[in-house]
Parts: C-alpha cells; structure tokens; sequence
C-alpha cells in the first residue's frame, strides 16, 4: 500500500492557548486567575466532564503518517476510557505514550490492533487508518491486522518451546515449513532484535531458558520476524532489571526508520531517550503531542511539564 502523504491536521486547534499556555505558572495552584475570573485549569476542566482540544505541535504535520487515529473514543461497559483522540503516527518513527497510570495508554495501544475487540462490552467511535483504509470496518480481517501490528507486552511471554520455533512462529501459524525460509527468517528476526550473538550457539534451546532481558528481545524477534508495519510496546521494559532495559531500550532506538513503532512507558527518562515523538495523555484525553525533545524542554502546556518534571502522576 501506498505511504499516507503529510496533511493539514484538522485538530491543531490554539483557542485554547491563552488560557493554557505555559506563562504564567501558579505552580502552587489549581486555578489561574483571569481577568478577575477564577479559572480552572485544564487538568481540572477534563476532570470535571469538559472535553478541550489537544494541543498538537504543528511539527507532526510535516511527518507522513502511517496511522491517523480521528476522534477516536472507547468505552468499556458505561465507562468511557478514552475521549475523541486524534493523532498522526509518523511513518519511521518512535512515538511514546506518556501519562499517569489509567489515563488510557494501553488501551489506545491495544485498539489499535483491536485487541480490545476481545473484552466483552467494548464499543468504540471515530476512526484509525492504517495508509488511510480504516482498521475498524466490520470487514476487516483482524488476524492480518495484527500481523499488521506486532506487539510486545510488559511481561516478556516466550511460548515454551525452543528459540528458533519463537522467532518463526508466526509464520508457521501461515503454514511456512520451508526450512531455508524459516532458518533466514529466524536469523535476520534475531539481528534485528540483537540478540542473534547471545543465542546463535543455542537456538534449540527453550526460549524460558533465556534472562528476562533476553526474553524480552526474544518477543520482539518474534514481533519484527511477520515484517509488521507497526511495532505495539506495551512498557516492554517494567519488569526488567537496568541493563536488559538499557539493551531493549538501545534496540527500540535502532528499529526506529525500519519500522513505525508506538510504545507506552511510564519512565519519563525512556521516553526521552528513545521516542522521536511523545503524546501526553490524561483521564482518556490527549492533551499535548510533539517531538520529544520539546514536550520535555519546552512543552507549550504547563500541565504536561507538571507531568514531564514530576510535579504530578
Ligand atoms: N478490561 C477493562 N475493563 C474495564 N475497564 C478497563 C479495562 N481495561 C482498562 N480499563 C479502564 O480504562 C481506563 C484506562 O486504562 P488503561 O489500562 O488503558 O490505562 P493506562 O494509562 O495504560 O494505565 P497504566 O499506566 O496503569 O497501565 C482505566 O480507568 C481502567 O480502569
């Protein structure tokens, strides 16, 4: 399919700006004070029911998109869990989802391959486009979809059997038994997750034999090796020690321009470090998306530098 060209963004809305921009900062208070009026700010406006435009950074329309996510809400049962998010998915790129736990990052994570079609109850309005066809029509076929969209999850979730039956495992799932095929397949998944010189010696080994660390890389091995469009990290480093975070983190930036890859973090400095671009979300909303360096430098809402420098979360 064709690469979706950059476009005007109908959300980057600035009537919002004066009320909300960052000058000047009442950090030790929850109202700002306008023109003699007590205003809520922002955070405090969503909390109570309001529904306020994003703050998109006007950058992100320069990026050709590979996902566009429009006004995109989901409820679980009567709980609405997120509210009209619209965001571009720039093609290439990493791009964080940041934000206090229970604002919505997993779940927008995992509508995007409609994991969520799984839990009973779940109703969802608005759209995501992948290369503009929409990946919520009815007739959409949601195991191609998810071949689509590898994801890895917190907790690393080798199957158990040997390294090289994890890395090829979803294309023996398309019925592959070439052994050439699948030996090229596996080889090429495990260099792209580095992790082919730790376990080339013993690829018959049990993928459980492997440290956490290792574990985790193995799952993006298997992720990378159905080539998907877009790679899903659910806090693919929570449940890791240091180092083995320190790699899968090196190994996040190094996929980044071969694929597109959305990753959820709760760890402000991962963020930083690996995300070319960062979305902050709160109570289901998105409030401000833009390049990384900018959201944690000089984010236009002083709400997202509240968060970003942990004055709140
Ligand atoms: N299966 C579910 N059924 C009902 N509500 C759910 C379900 N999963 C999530 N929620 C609710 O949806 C909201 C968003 O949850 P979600 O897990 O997406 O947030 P999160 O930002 O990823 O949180 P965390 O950082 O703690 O993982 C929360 O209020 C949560 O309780």
């Amino acid at each position: 399919m064709p690469r979706a060209q950059p476009q005007k963004h109908p959300f980057t809305d600035t009537t919002m700006q004066n009320e909300t921009m960052k000058e000047p900062n009442a950090q030790d208070s929850s109202a700002v004070a306008t023109n003699g009026q007590t205003q809520l700010r922002r955070l405090e406006r969503i909390a109570a029911g309001e529904h306020l435009p994003s703050e998109i950074h006007p950058e992100i329309m320069d990026e050709s998109a590979i996902l566009e996510i429009k006004d995109f809400c989901l409820w679980y049962g009567a709980k609405q869990a997120l509210f009209d998010v619209s965001m571009r998915i720039p093609a290439g790129k990493v791009t964080a989802l940041i934000g206090p736990s229970g604002c919505g990052k997993s779940t927008l994570l995992r509508s995007v391959n409609r994991m969520n079609d799984l839990i009973d109850g779940v109703r969802t309005d608005g759209d995501m486009q992948l290369y503009d066809q929409s990946i919520l029509a009815p007739d959409v076929d949601v195991i191609e979809l998810r071949k689509m969209m590898g994801m890895v999850f917190q907790k690393p979730n080798p199957f158990p059997m040997s390294i090289f039956e994890n890395v090829v495992y979803p294309l023996r799932i398309d019925g592959e038994n070439n052994r050439a095929v699948l030996e090229e397949v596996c080889e090429r998944s495990l260099r792209g997750a580095a992790l082919w010189g730790e376990v080339k010696d013993r690829l018959h080994e049990s993928g459980l034999s492997l440290s956490g660390g290792q574990q985790q890389r193995l799952c993006i091995a298997r992720a990378i090796a159905s080539e998907p469009e877009v790679l899903l990290l659910d806090e693919p480093c929570s449940a890791l020690d240091p180092v083995s975070s320190g790699k899968v983190e090196d190994l996040i930036s190094e996929l980044a321009g071969q694929y597109t890859v959305l990753v959820v973090t709760h760890n402000m400095q991962q963020a930083a470090r690996v995300s070319d671009y960062t979305a902050f979300m709160y109570l289901g909303h998105l409030i401000e998306y833009g390049k990384t360096e900018v959201i944690f430098s000089e984010p236009r809402l002083r709400e997202t530098e509240d968060y970003t420098t942990g004055r709140f979360g």
